[in-house]
């Protein structure tokens, strides 16, 4: 990797017409600092210029917030060993890049966005046909919003005998078009919902009490089961309206699209699964929940209430014990709280231990460890996988797995990809699960996969109060 932070950008793309052989292209990626531009609008700006791939991600502080579209370069696989495979992907491609801009803007530059399903060896259905067990893409434009501050990022592979003016003209002009983006306007209209199907909620039930059977003779100790809910809408609802209504609905989540292929998985997740910054890791523990109150006095009743029920200790502390042993096996400087609090989103509470530790190993084998946890598998995690292969009547795809990006410099963060919906034409399936553990009353637990699903419903524009 070079960086050419002094000279200009006809200048690397000169060095990379150079550099660049008959079979090894070599990437150009420059960064450029722009006007404020919402980044929805350039989210929304993509679909128009007719490009395939789209991201939207925001963390819950809004420190960072991406959009980005097109894709000059696609890991997209369903080979075993997916977390060795893209980084040593990822790491081949960074040692023919030349990134001309300033130095070390955290999620600026080269970046790759996507994911990975929840489970590899679940069989597949046609749902999520569109993805494959490793998506991550390197956009060909990306607004990084960070800091009060706006960049701009274009990515372009050189391939020797180019002529570098050509480029240069070639991504002036992008640039210029990118920086148009910001004179859209954000269309409010949502698609009308025209049918709400559960699937399957008594065999939902049913596969409760057989896990349940699976705990109390000792196999296992927690399941995370989950189901889903069709939607059928009047047309092919724009991902933008949503991204939108989620902004405003769930402004403490974190806010992803990822449209790839045809469909778009979409969600607004409060579940950190691992951010590095430099060699400093931050997780979280996230389960048990509760319904928020109508009033502030219920509301603190319910979060007293969550804090001091042992069921829902249990099915945190799982999630903690799990985390703690990763990171007290690879990290430094491990700071977990002894007990939970509480975090409150737009329709639930949920226990909440927040997790810092220290260390250097990658950010994809730090998500290899974590995932899946507790939170969203079980304990023990194969005998969980297991059980929900065989039980859940569901195609996870996307849904629970790791959702985000990591930079040209190993920094990135990666959410749980819960709360989350994934779009195809007229078609939406969303998703909920819950931590079924020895106390769990099916009844409640299918109550609470029904609070899980208000913020999509919502967003789609399928909850009516
Ligand atoms: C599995 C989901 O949520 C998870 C399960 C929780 C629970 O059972 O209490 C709480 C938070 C999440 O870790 C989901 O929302 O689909
Ligand atoms: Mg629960």
């Amino acid at each position: 990797m070079i960086r050419t932070e002094h000279q200009g950008l006809l200048q690397s793309l000169l060095a990379a017409v150079q550099r660049a052989t008959h079979d090894q292209p070599v990437l150009v990626s420059a960064v450029t600092k722009v006007d404020w531009i919402d980044p929805l609008l350039f989210y929304a700006a993509g679909r128009r210029l007719g490009y395939q791939e789209r991201l939207y991600w925001s963390d819950p502080e809004q420190r960072i917030v991406f959009a980005g579209i097109g894709s000059v370069f696609t890991i997209a696989s369903d080979l075993q060993k997916r977390f060795p495979y893209a980084q040593e992907t990822w790491q081949r491609l960074l040692d023919n890049v030349i990134v001309n801009g300033p130095a070390s803007l955290f999620g600026t530059g080269p970046l790759l966005f996507g994911g990975f399903s929840f489970d590899p060896l679940r069989e597949k259905t046609e749902l999520w046909s569109a993805f494959a067990d490793t998506v991550l893409v390197l956009p060909a434009m990306l607004l990084t919003m960070k800091e009060g501050e706006s960049w701009l990022t274009i990515n372009r592979f050189v391939r020797a005998g180019e002529d570098a003016t050509h480029i240069y003209k070639e991504m002036t002009q992008l640039e210029e078009q990118a920086l148009a983006f910001g004179n859209g306007t954000l269309s409010e209209a949502c698609s009308a919902v025209e049918q709400v199907r559960e699937v399957q909620p008594a065999a939902w039930m049913d596969s409760i009490h057989r896990v349940k059977e699976e705990i109390r003779k000792g196999h296992v100790q927690k399941v995370v089961l989950a189901r889903e809910l069709q939607l059928t809408m009047e047309h092919e609802p724009d991902t933008v309206a949503v991204l939108q209504a989620m902004r405003i609905g769930q402004p403490d989540c974190y806010i992803f699209a990822f449209d790839y292929n045809g469909a778009c998985f979409l969600g607004a997740t409060p579940e950190r699964l691992v951010k590095k910054e430099g060699n400093k890791f931050t997780s979280m523990c996230l389960a048990g929940s509760i319904g928020r109150g109508k009033t502030p006095e219920e509301d603190e009743r319910n979060a007293a209430a969550l804090l001091a029920d042992e069921k829902n200790l249990v099915e945190h502390a799982y999630v903690v014990e799990m985390i703690r042993d990763v990171l007290e096996r690879l990290c430094e400087a491990v700071n977990i709280p002894q007990t939970p609090g509480v975090m409150r989103n737009k329709n639930l509470i949920h226990l909440h231990t927040p997790v810092e530790a220290e260390g250097d190993c990658s950010l994809l084998t730090m998500v290899e460890l974590l995932h899946p946890t507790p939170a969203l598998g079980g304990t023990p995690r194969e005998e969980a996988l297991r059980l929900i292969r065989e039980n859940e009547q569901l195609d996870r795809g996307f849904y629970a797995g790791p959702i985000g990006w990591i930079d040209y410099e190993g920094n990135g963060e990666f959410a749980v990809g819960i709360r989350s919906a994934l779009v195809s034409g007229e078609q939406a399936s969303l998703f909920a699960g819950c931590g079924i553990v020895e106390d769990s009353d099916p009844l409640l637990e299918y109550e609470e996969t029904k609070m899980k699903f208000k913020p999509m419903l919502s967003a789609l524009g399928g909850y009516k109060k």
